[in-house]
């Protein structure tokens, strides 16, 4: 399924937050929106995900118009991962889990034998099964984003929104998590701020910078010196990754005074 924003401008309050975002995923392809903190990458997902109506423009599935489906069916089709995503229900991680089945059930269906499959199969895949039964509110922040990210999976969306999916993962999860949606067939949009990550897992990349895409395309086009120092005020040295190719980052850091 692809997803296409198209001139999608988000004001609030009489400030924008997006001003006539264009950006494109294809089916299968996985796009990354980087850039400083409140350049208004949320913004752009909350509106896939239907957190909030643009004001102007539009997000189209597959050419269909989000607004006007019924956020059911959006939700059997487009998934989300949000940074805000804390709860305060002490439900266990089974039961977060079951809830991602929501838009695919009517009133109070029970999940068939399959579901609960599914929903196990998603707890193995992102590496919570053992932690099925504990309560949600126990688990470190890193577990958590793990069970999110399984909520997710069992809603078997065509398209994932990733809300800077990779906060609180050691680095075995960041790598098994990125690995696993570039082989996952799913259109992914995804929030992150380690550009070296979104390098290595995104086919392309939507650069914002104060509510404006600044800069989009392909990894080793869109991550020069250049725009990382405009974008982000910070001087890097870009070099190709020595077995893939993609760029990646290396920080100059300030030197001692
Ligand atoms: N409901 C709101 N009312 C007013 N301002 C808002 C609202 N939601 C977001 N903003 C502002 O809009 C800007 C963009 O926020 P957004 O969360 O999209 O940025 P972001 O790029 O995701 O940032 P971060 O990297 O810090 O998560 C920020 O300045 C934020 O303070």
């Amino acid at each position: 399924m692809d997803i296409s924003l198209t001139g999608v401008t988000v004001e609030i309050a009489g400030k924008s937050l997006i001003r006539e975002l264009h950006l494109e995923a294809d089916a299968g392809q996985i796009v990354g929106l980087v850039g400083p903190n409140g350049s208004g990458k949320s913004t752009a997902l909350r509106c896939v995900y239907r957190a909030l109506t643009p004001s102007a423009g539009a997000v189209f599935l597959d050419g269909t118009d989000i607004a006007t489906l019924t956020l059911r069916e959006n939700a059997k089709y487009v998934a989300a991962l949000t940074q805000d995503n804390h709860t305060d229900l002490d439900f266990t991680v089974s039961e977060v889990v079951a809830l991602g089945r929501t838009p695919h059930l009517r009133g109070n269906e029970a999940l068939s034998a399959k579901e609960h499959d599914l929903c196990r199969e998603a707890m193995a895949q992102t590496d919570v099964l053992h932690l099925k039964d504990r309560s949600i509110l126990t688990l470190s922040g890193g577990e958590r984003q793990r069970v999110f990210i399984a909520r997710a999976l069992v809603q078997e969306p065509r398209v994932l929104v990733l809300d800077e999916p990779t906060n609180h993962l050691d680095v075995r999860h960041q790598v098994e998590l990125l690995s696993f949606l570039r082989k996952s067939g799913l259109t992914v949009l995804v929030a992150i701020h380690d550009l070296n990550l979104a390098a290595a897992a995104c086919d392309r990349l939507g650069v914002l910078a104060q509510g404006e895409l600044v800069a989009a395309g392909a990894p080793i086009d869109v991550l020069t010196p250049a725009l990382v120092r405009q974008v982000f005020g910070v001087e890097a040295t870009v070099v190709p990754h020595p077995k893939t190719g993609v760029p990646q980052l290396l920080y100059d850091l300030k030197e001692r005074a």
